[in-house]
């Protein structure tokens, strides 16, 4: 399927009623020559380029919408004058190879949800799920409204880089009939010493990960994937989350954590050239179905941050145990951000300068027979405990083309020695599958359910 990434010019049928911005500006450079901020994108720089032109082509030309343009739900609003923000202009495009919301950069506010099918809904309940998600989906992503009862809660703010990505989870293929299509990737991730998980907030029928820069974006698009399942599907859990907002700094590129760590540094890049072949399924896996063509498996876990443990730490025993610089990133054996880790380099008594058990030592490619994955998460902060403990961390959320070789390989060396896990709790966990892109027409899962 040809990479549809790039908006196409709006026509009248096409058009939101949401103003586009001038110019969005360039994004500054992260510490691979790409931002880590925004577009960590798959689009080639060049189209990214087209991209802003084609939308600074539209805010140049006038195009503030009005009724006349509108899309439905908006048809009554009056003309819109004020332009959009670059924030609120920010769009992901739907007919995508891969899913959105796996290589765009982080997104300043994200909404995790699974769901599990009603009693009595199957395989057709859940393709018409699929359906009337998908359609909202586009026209979210695209700055539209709802197509039956917006609640006009986003209706100023443009698309926002919203994304929804959907994903299926090991009990799916059991509620729908559908076993022989079960992709071996999802059998149950193995147990783990350090889990303290609630099953509860675990797992599920269904997936559904929303991200965008704008808080009210984001929550309508959950409002509305919540009503679109109706009496056929009901949530299982939810969780809420954020990253930095765009263009609070522009240095350093790459976020930080709840703990104050720079986070994604060594993530892999779209411009490696393995890096489709870690990330996504190809076309003849050998072992994965064929409706996973495109695809990538998604590792979602709730990590609780012990922050009032990891805050007595001094700055240097909490930069031993990551084995980075906490102030720049940088490698505790020299350089920037971006320079090479020294495993071998000791100081003046002979000591290794990143630690045996230094977290960024351990989860190295080369120290786990190449395993990698693309993280992207959101931090997030559910409140303060009777006692005074913030219930805070990581909603850690990667993605590879074959969870056992990345995750879960990762994983089971941080369960027998990382410097980090007396600071961290894994609560909750789920593994899905998710499958490539919709095409134009399609849905998301079209492959799947109507095999
Ligand atoms: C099983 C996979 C991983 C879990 C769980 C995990 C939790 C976790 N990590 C941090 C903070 C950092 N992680 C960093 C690097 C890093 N972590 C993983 C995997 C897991 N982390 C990988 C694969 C890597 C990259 C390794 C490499 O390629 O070199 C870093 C260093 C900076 C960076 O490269 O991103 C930090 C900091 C926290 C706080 C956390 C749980 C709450
Ligand atoms: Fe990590």
């Amino acid at each position: 399927m040809p990479d549809q990434s790039l908006p196409e010019a709006p026509t009248p049928a096409t058009r939101s009623t949401r103003a586009r911005a001038p110019e969005s500006p360039a994004p500054a450079a992260g510490p691979d020559g790409e931002s880590a901020q925004r577009p960590a994108s798959a689009e080639s720089p060049a189209k990214d380029l087209t991209r802003r032109r084609l939308l600074g082509a539209a805010g140049a030309s006038g195009l503030v919408l009005g009724a006349a343009g509108a899309a439905a739900g908006y048809a009554t609003a009056p003309a819109r004058a004020t332009p959009l923000s670059s924030v609120g202009a920010g769009q992901a495009m739907f007919h995508v190879k891969h899913q959105p919301g796996i290589t765009q950069g982080l997104q300043a506010r994200g909404h995790l949800v699974a769901f599990d099918l009603a009693a009595g809904a199957g395989r057709k309940e859940a393709a018409a799920l699929l359906r009337r998600w998908s359609e909202t989906a586009r026209r979210l992503m695209a700055g539209e409204a709802t197509a039956h009862d917006d609640t006009d809660v986003a209706r100023d703010a443009g698309p926002s880089s919203l994304t929804v990505t959907f994903g299926f989870g090991n009990s799916f293929f059991t509620r729908t009939g559908l076993e022989k299509q079960r992709p071996v990737a999802l059998d149950p991730l193995p147990a783990f010493s350090s889990d303290h998980l609630d099953a509860t907030r675990s797992n599920g029928d269904l997936w559904v990960q929303i991200g965008a820069d704008d808080a009210l974006v984001a929550f309508h698009a959950l409002r509305a994937i919540q009503k679109d399942a109706g009496s056929a599907a009901k949530v299982r859990w939810q969780m809420n989350g954020f990253n930095r907002t765009p263009g609070a700094t522009a240095h350093p590129m790459t976020a930080r954590n709840l703990m104050g760590q720079m986070d994604g540094t060594r993530n892999p890049k779209p411009s490696e050239s393995d890096f489709d072949e870690r990330i996504f399924v190809p076309a003849d896996s050998g072992k994965d179905p064929a409706w996973m063509a495109n695809g990538s498996y998604a590792v979602v876990r709730r990590i609780r941050m012990l922050l009032d443990h990891w805050e007595k730490l001094s700055l240097k025993a909490q930069e031993q145990v990551i084995g980075r610089r906490k102030a720049d990133g940088a490698a505790l054996s020299g350089g920037t951000e971006t320079t090479e880790m020294d495993l071998e380099k000791t100081d003046a008594n002979g000591d290794l300068v990143v630690p045996l058990n230094a977290h960024a030592r351990i989860t190295r490619p080369d120290q786990n027979g190449g395993a990698a994955m693309l993280r992207r998460p959101f931090s997030y902060h559910d409140g303060i405990d009777p006692d005074g403990t913030p219930d805070a961390g990581l909603l850690f959320v990667c993605w590879q083309a074959d969870p056992v070789r990345g995750f879960v390989t990762v994983q089971r060396k941080l369960d027998r020695g990382d410097a980090l896990s007396q600071y961290i709790r894994h609560e909750s966990s789920g593994l899905f599958a998710v499958p490539g892109g919709a095409a134009k027409g399609e849905y998301v899962g079209q492959r799947l359910l109507e095999a």
